[in-house]
């Protein structure tokens, strides 16, 4: 259901690093265009050959993200198989994910950080009108394409990726490792994604970019992260109420209280506007 492509078609280049059951490259893939020779530039993503058992599930994510196209959603361009090898080919986008640049430090506006979330919440809405569950929502899985300038008023573009393995072939460990990010629900019955489920991802990621990229639970073990969703717990609300509001009604461990997509793109919308932003125009960068 998606298009294959020739190994010979690509060329592989830098590794960029590891995912969890997969190995990620810069590269290259050649077509011919209208008779003429055009290289584009990709992200291989190559599932080491120990998880052939998940491939049609590393595939299944692929084919979800390849049947629509959206322009907050990343675009795989197809599969290649060689050998061993399973390879998804992406679109290659420029800063890479966004939690580590958020994390590097990059000292970005209050109406960047919504900008990104609206951003977000109109691939969630899109998602949710074709009735498409993501389940790996989280700054990891935000591509920053553009990084946006102040000064010269360009915002930041971002590209929600692929979710990788789904909840239900990745071990227990993983999802309660994704706490909290993964909805409480799922713990409970991981085969069993819903529409809401990605409310909290949303929630939780929202949480993420305004930390700048720092997880509240990093460096948690498994079971202080049960512990977490078992009493119940929220995650810290922001200082300003309205966004720590829409936070914890996207992170309502009841799933159905939690809002449409909708209703949080309005709420975002009245953040926008909201005279919060010009008071935080850059946020003090918090190492
Ligand atoms: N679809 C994608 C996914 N990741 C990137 C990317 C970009 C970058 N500058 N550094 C990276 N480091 C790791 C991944 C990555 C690009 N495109």
């Amino acid at each position: 259901q998606f298009h294959m492509i020739k190994y010979e078609d690509l060329s592989c280049d830098e590794s960029l690093g590891q995912g969890s059951f997969t190995r990620i490259f810069k590269g290259k893939k050649i077509d011919i265009h209208d008779g003429e020779k055009r290289v584009t530039e990709v992200l291989l993503k190559e599932l080491d050959a120990t998880h052939k058992n998940c491939w049609e599930s590393f595939f299944e994510a692929a084919s979800l993200m390849s049947q629509i196209a959206h322009r907050h959603l990343l675009l795989v361009y197809g599969v290649s198989v060689h050998g061993a090898k399973n390879i998804m080919v992406q679109e290659y986008v420029k800063y890479g994910a966004l939690d580590l640049y958020l994390k590097r430090g990059r000292s970005v506006s209050v109406s960047w950080k919504l900008d990104v979330a609206k951003q977000l919440a109109s691939a969630l809405n899109f998602l949710e009108e074709k009735n498409i569950v993501h389940g790996n929502i989280c700054a990891k899985n935000l591509l920053l394409a553009r990084e946006g300038d102040p000064s010269q008023g360009s915002s930041p573009f971002i590209k929600l990726s692929d979710p990788g393995i789904s909840m239900a072939m990745v071990g227990k460990d993983v999802i309660l490792d994704r706490i909290p990010w993964v909805a409480p629900e799922v713990l409970g019955a991981p085969e069993k994604l819903t529409l809401e489920c990605d409310k909290w991802s949303f929630g939780a990621t929202v949480w993420e970019i305004f930390n700048n990229g720092n997880s509240l639970l990093r460096g948690w073990n498994l079971d202080q992260k049960k512990q977490f969703y078992e009493s119940f717990q929220q995650l810290p609300p922001s200082q300003w109420t309205e966004l720590a509001d829409l936070i914890s009604q996207c992170m309502d461990y009841q799933a159905d209280f939690r809002p449409s997509c909708r209703s949080i793109i309005r709420q975002l919308n009245s953040l926008i506007t909201s005279d919060y932003v010009i008071l935080h125009a850059t946020e003090p960068v918090t190492q």
